[in-house]
């Protein structure tokens, strides 16, 4: 099959080596030392899923006039429009995959792409872009697509790539997911891991509190959780009901999930690459969905101004700071 992937980082650049490694035939778009690097020496991909280097075709955008079986997106929330618009001539009539953290995969991109197929995707595995062309994916995880089902010729597709299930209800899927990125503001605050910052009571602290708010958030806003990496709607419930030293199984369980090696989310890693974060699209979510559903979020609305301030003067906070200002 034909493949096109537009934003070859830690998620995209996952994406087009497996599925060169299972044998399709892979195009990417990509830009500045990346569309450099992978033209002159490919996209090497190393860590969980195995050491492998793919040989793509690359350009700035996808060559449109080419039929491709689907084309998947893997930007930054922020730069998902500009990259659908550049690449909006290659997929018309196209399955389109959007794979992004958030509530807004899908949602806008209709106007963008009006005759293709909208699919969302979250991935599971975590990886990080080491330098232009290079990938270490730092946990396995599987993907996560929908709205769709098992039977759908895309998921068997993937699934040739990387362990893929179907959610038929996105939306459910996504806000499990945007409890797990609860992890990721804490670390772009401090620069510590998701498990240094696990392992540090002060942080833990805050890390219950928000995903607590955000459950609360949902509750408000009518949304029900889907099963998704060990939470389910019934589970989300008891932790936000529970007494908050209890709750803090919960980030204790999705540390360890992570594994020995050290995650420090994708948050981090754009605030390290001098990068503006896509926190507006995660914490920033929750105070958004907090203010449709006439509720506060004061610790999900604080934890998106701090990684906002980090992101401004390039300093991390201690964990006493965070406590500090965090309550
Ligand atoms: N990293 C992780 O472990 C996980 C990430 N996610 C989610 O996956 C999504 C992708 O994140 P991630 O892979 O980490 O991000 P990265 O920053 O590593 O990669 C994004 C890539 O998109 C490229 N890009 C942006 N705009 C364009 C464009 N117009 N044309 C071509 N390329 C473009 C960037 O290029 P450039 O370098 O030139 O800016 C970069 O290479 C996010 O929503 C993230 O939250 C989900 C689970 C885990
Ligand atoms: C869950 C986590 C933290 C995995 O790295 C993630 O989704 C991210 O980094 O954005």
């Amino acid at each position: 099959m034909r493949v096109g992937v537009v934003g070859v980082g830690a998620i995209g650049g996952t994406l087009a080596a497996l599925l060169d490694r299972s044998g399709h035939e892979i195009a990417v778009a990509a830009r500045g030392a990346t569309l450099e690097a992978i033209s002159s020496a490919g996209l090497q991909l190393t860590g969980a899923f195995g050491e492998y280097t793919a040989h793509p075709s690359a350009a700035e955008t996808l060559p449109s006039g080419v039929a491709y079986d689907l084309v998947v997106f893997a930007t930054k929330a922020m730069d998902a429009s500009t990259a659908l618009a550049a690449n909006a001539g290659a997929c018309v009539g196209t399955p389109v995959l959007i794979v992004q953290n958030g509530l807004d995969a899908i949602t806008g991109a209709g106007e963008l792409l009006p005759n293709s197929r909208l699919l969302g995707g979250l991935s599971v595995w975590a990886a990080t872009q080491t330098r232009p062309g290079g990938i270490l994916v730092t946990a396995p995880g599987s993907l996560v697509i929908g709205p769709t089902d098992d039977a759908d010729p895309i998921v068997q597709l993937l699934g040739e790539a990387v362990p893929t299930s179907a959610t038929r209800d996105l939306v459910a899927s996504q806000w499990s997911k945007l409890v797990v990125n609860q992890v990721n503001a804490l670390p772009a605050i401090t620069g510590l891991s998701v498990q240094e910052t696990v392992a540090d009571p002060d942080l833990r602290r805050v890390l219950t509190a928000s995903i607590r708010e955000t459950v609360g958030v949902a509750r408000a806003a009518g949304v029900r959780f889907a099963r998704f990496q060990g939470l389910s709607d019934p589970l989300l419930s008891v932790i936000r009901g529970v007494p908050a030293r209890l709750a803090e199984q919960l980030p204790r369980l999705m540390a360890r999930r992570m594994g020995q090696v050290p995650n420090y989310g994708s948050t981090l890693q754009s605030i390290r690459r001098g990068l503006p974060t896509e926190i507006d699209y995660l914490n920033g979510a929750v105070v958004a969905a907090a203010a449709r559903a006439g509720v506060a979020a004061p610790i999900n609305e604080r934890l998106t101004r701090l990684v906002h301030e980090v992101e401004r003067t390039g300093v991390f906070l201690t964990p006493a700071e965070v406590a500090e200002q965090v309550r």
